[in-house]
């Protein structure tokens, strides 16, 4: 579509998110792999969604410190562009996964104040993307997906050894001021273009594309 910045919308749960999701504008779609979250997808039914996913659309797949055993049975069964690991894993595993699965890896850092930020550039070196959340709150039973928000001026003008996106309580009201203040030019959204926990809202994904290009505008 040549739009300036990309979006992933995450957490679809239902077929009819994904033709949705393309026709607001998604660059990627979300998988989440993990029992805790609202989103959790079990792989036949992630497997049916993938296969309607049009070719250039990226299909991602959230997993939270999985084994092998876990990605082996979700890479064979499942065709994905991108997995993101958004749990404690060790840069080393970042490089393990990148190397036994063959696929590009996103790496979700969690940021709550400056002593986060050097993380930045430790998972710079080993994966292919970065992907920029708030921090989970504590006693959180999940480690993303919290509508949370971190202080973007953390990240502001910061120059980046990989492509990166910026996630974390990202909704229509506040992705343009995002992409202003971080100068990010991707944006992953999943609580924001929720109409109730788990369920994707098709005019909310409309107006989330349209207000994260309009403040690249
Ligand atoms: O969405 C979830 O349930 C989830 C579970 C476990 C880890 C990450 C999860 N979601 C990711 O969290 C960020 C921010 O989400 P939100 O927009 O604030 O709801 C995003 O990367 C989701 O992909």
């Amino acid at each position: 579509m040549g739009n300036d910045i990309k979006v992933k919308i995450c957490g679809l749960t239902d077929p009819a998110d994904i033709p949705a999701a393309i026709l607001a504008g998604a660059s990627y779609v979300g998988f989440v792999f993990f029992p805790k979250s609202p989103r959790h997808l079990v792989l036949e039914d992630a497997a049916f969604m993938a296969t309607a996913v049009p070719v250039g659309i990226m299909k991602v797949a959230l997993t939270v410190d999985a084994d092998d055993a876990m990605l082996d049975a979700l890479t064979q069964q499942v065709p994905l562009d991108m997995l993101q690991l958004h749990g404690s894993e060790t840069p080393e595993r970042v490089a393990e996964v990148k190397s036994r699965y063959g696929l590009p890896v996103m790496k979700a850092v969690g940021i709550s104040d400056a002593d986060d930020l050097p993380q930045l550039e430790t998972y710079g070196r080993v994966a292919d993307q970065l992907l920029v959340d708030a921090k989970p709150p504590k006693g959180a039973d999940r480690p993303g997906g919290n509508a949370l928000a971190f202080d973007w001026n953390l990240i502001a003008g910061r120059r980046w050894p990989v492509p990166w996106m910026l996630a974390g309580g990202l909704t229509p009201d506040n992705a343009a001021q995002a992409v202003r203040l971080t100068g990010a030019r991707q944006l992953d959204v999943s609580s924001g273009v929720e109409s109730a926990e788990g369920v994707k809202d098709g005019a909310l994904m409309r107006a989330f594309v349209e207000a994260a290009q309009s403040g690249a505008r």
